[in-house]
């Protein structure tokens, strides 16, 4: 069994503990928190063990009546590989920590590239994680990115991709975030991070991205468009979407055209956390102009990390060395099939 540790047990952290312990070649020692709030209580009725970073603080916890298990430093004396999910900008200042501790160690992504000096991406780039110390996972919309991207450019190849993220502007839980009522350009600047990331992932492929916040919390919708090297078909997109076993297709027929009805779908479906792992991308919008390929996919911020994540941590121990094992195994052990 793989001993998993999280370090910070918050939207993607708790998300991916219930992953690990769905998974039948890994188990969860520990997670993490800062203070005694709402996800500490979940840790205890899961049985988590819960550790945190500051031991000065265990009273808090004490009279909350959260029990804690030691420090963080406890924690990963107890584990083969942590993930971090603090805050971005917190996970780097860890690593020493991870690298102190003798843990392999995976962030996400709202740390840099450097943080690990490697980023991941289970349908791009598995093979090239197998026994790594550090990997970061990409952010959720580099991911949904990164997915369809490598699915086109192994058909037909992609000569220049362009692509506008209408990001969600917090998580449903955040209630601080906005904005309330703006579109915001963020960045202002050409690129986004995502286009970069992408190539931290695919460094072939020529990409231009923007990105907007708007006042919603479900999900963030893509405008794509590909350039292809050689004309392709709409038919044949839709074949290769269908196969995929983390791209959905949200089908015509549904009559789904938001991102609140596919959250709602997703829901009825039952899916834990109403979560959607894979891209959600829109039948209808699927249009090919002979070498000019464009989509709308739905990217649920709060899920689509959370697959990678496991696959990650069997590539860095090495038990699985064939990226479609992992994925199928991850996927299985969550029961879960993309939509179609
Ligand atoms: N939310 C999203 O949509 C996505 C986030 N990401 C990335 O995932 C990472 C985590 O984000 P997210 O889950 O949203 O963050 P959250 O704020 O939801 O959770 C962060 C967790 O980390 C804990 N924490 C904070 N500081 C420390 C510390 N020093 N040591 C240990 N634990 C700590 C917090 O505990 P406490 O509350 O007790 O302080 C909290 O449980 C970021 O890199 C983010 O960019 C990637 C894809 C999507
Ligand atoms: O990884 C994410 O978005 P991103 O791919 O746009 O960086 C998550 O939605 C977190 O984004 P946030 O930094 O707005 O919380």
């Amino acid at each position: 069994m793989i001993r998993v540790a999280i370090n910070g047990y918050g939207t993607i952290g708790k998300r991916v503990a219930d992953a690990v312990t769905c998974q039948p070649d890994m188990t969860i020692v520990g997670v993490s928190k800062t203070k005694p709030s709402a996800e500490a209580y979940i840790a205890k009725a899961r049985n988590f063990p819960l550790y945190i970073a500051d031991l000065s603080k265990k009273e808090e916890f004490d009279k909350a009546g959260i029990p804690v298990a030691g420090s963080v430093g406890d924690m990963l004396a107890a584990c083969d590989i942590v993930v971090d999910a603090t805050p971005g900008g917190i996970g780097a200042k860890n690593r020493a920590l991870y690298e102190k501790a003798g843990v392999k160690a995976i962030w996400q992504g709202g740390e840099d590239h450097d943080v690990a000096g490697f980023s991941f991406s289970s349908s791009c780039n598995y093979s090239d994680a197998i026994g790594r110390d550090y990997a970061r996972v990409v952010s959720c919309n580099t991911t949904g990115l990164c997915r369809i991207i490598k699915l086109v450019d192994s058909e037909y190849g992609v000569r220049k991709v362009r692509a506008t993220m209408i990001r969600r502007g917090g998580d449903p839980g955040d209630i601080k975030r906005g904005p309330i009522d703006a579109i915001v350009l963020n960045p202002v600047t050409i690129p986004s991070h995502h286009g970069p990331d992408v190539q931290s992932v695919l460094p072939e492929i020529k990409i231009t991205t923007t990105a907007l916040i708007v006042p919603t919390t479900m999900m963030h919708m893509h405008v794509v468009q590909m350039d292809l090297k050689q004309p392709g078909t709409r038919e044949r997109i839709i074949e290769l979407i269908s196969k995929n076993p983390r791209i959905g297709l949200v089908r015509k027929a549904t009559g789904i055209t938001s991102t609140a009805e596919l959250k709602e779908y997703v829901m009825d479906l039952g899916r834990p956390r109403s979560d959607l792992w894979e891209n959600g991308v829109f039948e209808g919008s699927i249009s090919v102009d002979e070498d000019d390929l464009c989509l709308f996919q739905a990217i649920h911020q709060e899920a689509d990390v959370v697959v990678e994540t496991i696959d990650c941590i069997r590539a860095m121990m090495g038990t699985i060395t064939i990226p479609e094992e992992s994925i199928a195994l991850t996927n299985h052990s969550l029961g879960f099939s993309p939509i179609r």
